[in-house]
């Protein structure tokens, strides 16, 4: 491609270091970190998760370029600043999104890379000022753009003075409606022919759903990919917004333990953080679990009244299922080690308190319907 004059070309390889992490080389760089940065405690809580998956970079948006004008438009200054504190306390990198000359002007000096997204890719404006800063720039692949088009705003922004371009596929428009958007792995390999230029894979914007974000990923990894920007937030269903594609804590260890071998089966390297065994991280992780456990019980407790509502009044109580939902419990109770006595007890409290929800949801039911139609009246 003839005007690809600086970004264009195979080899050599460019390899962008920031810090003590190397995109481009043979280490797959992991980036993480909610859609929008929240409050301080949510950047924290978040910036341990992603140091403990082995991840490098915290990426959290504080511009939100959103769909609607009315959705969260994000936190702007305040968000930055919690952004990079959670970073900096936990050793990490941190990468926000400009989308105009103030935004850019704000976080220049705040954050380690800047990042400009799909909507973004062809504000020729932006680009030509991210050519003038010294700061590592992600540029997201546009909905809609050729890979050419993708190359050529690189193009922009290093004729502007900035070879320091990441490249990042996000998923394109597609007639395909069950995902958000279609994660094109080609791309990776494309952009990587006609390109030196790095190229990390977002999943998460591509799929826009969590349950997809696992495959994804390891397959961006086996497909080329030089590093991964995935969603994940503290607790995905209080997110404001993106929290149906955000994966929890949990699930972003689960991603990058299955990532440390894909990495490895196709000769690169990906290493999973160590759990740094701090009293703050310790409570960290049992607040997450705690959340769990209460959202569960609560959505155990609604199927419970759903159930209520199709028995008897007299027949509430069913022993015979308790013994059997014990009996299933018990065995796995063992097999994890836990103690059998625990659970019972815990279990006859979620019981009782099954029971009662039904026998109260029940008799409000009847009262509805003798007011709908009171006896001895029409
Ligand atoms: O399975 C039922 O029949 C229920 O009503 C649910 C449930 C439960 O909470 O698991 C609640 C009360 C019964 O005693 C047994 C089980």
């Amino acid at each position: 491609m003839k005007d690809l004059k600086l970004a264009g070309g195979k080899s050599p390889k460019s390899m962008i270091e920031i810090g003590e992490a190397t995109i481009g080389g043979k280490e797959i760089i992991l980036i993480g970190g909610p859609c929008a940065v929240e409050s301080s405690i949510q950047m924290r809580k978040a910036a341990a998760s992603v140091k403990r998956s082995g991840g490098k970079i915290l990426r959290g948006g504080v511009f939100k370029p959103r769909t609607s004008p009315y959705s969260f438009q994000g936190l702007g200054l305040e968000g930055v600043n919690y952004l990079a504190e959670a970073a900096r306390e936990e050793g990490l990198l941190c990468v926000t999104e400009v989308i105009d000359a103030k935004s850019l002007d704000l976080v220049v000096d705040r954050v380690d890379l800047l990042q400009i997204g799909a909507r973004n890719m062809q504000n020729f404006e932006l680009l030509k000022l991210a050519g003038k800063v010294n700061k590592p720039v992600i540029l997201k692949r546009g909905l809609s753009a050729t890979i050419e088009e993708w190359l050529l705003a690189a193009e922009y922004i290093m004729a502007a003075g900035n070879p320091q371009v990441i490249l990042c596929e996000r998923g394109i428009r597609t007639f395909e409606p069950s995902t958000r958007n279609t994660l094109d792995l080609s791309a990776v390999g494309v952009a990587k022919e006609l390109s030196h230029l790095p190229v990390i894979v977002d999943p998460s914007h591509a799929a826009g759903r969590r349950d997809l974000i696992s495959s994804l990923s390891k397959a961006a990894v086996a497909a080329g990919a030089d590093g991964l920007l995935i969603e994940m937030h503290p607790n995905p269903e209080e997110a404001l917004s993106d929290g149906p594609q955000s994966l929890t804590p949990e699930q972003m260890m689960t991603v990058a333990q299955e990532l440390e071998q894909v990495a490895q089966s196709v000769g690169r390297i990906f290493v999973r953080g160590k759990t740094e065994e701090t009293l703050e991280a310790l409570r960290s992780e049992i607040d997450q679990i705690d959340h769990t456990i209460v959202k569960r019980l609560s959505d155990r407790m609604e199927i419970a009244k759903k159930i209520g509502n199709k028995k008897r009044l007299d027949r509430v109580k069913d022993t015979a299922r308790e013994r059997d939902i014990l009996q299933r419990l018990v065995p796995l109770a063992e097999e994890l080690q836990l103690s059998p006595e625990f659970v019972k007890r815990i279990y006859s409290c979620v019981f009782e308190f099954s029971v009662q929800s039904q026998i109260k949801s029940k008799l409000m039911e009847e009262n509805e319907l003798e007011s709908y139609c009171p006896i001895g009246g029409k």
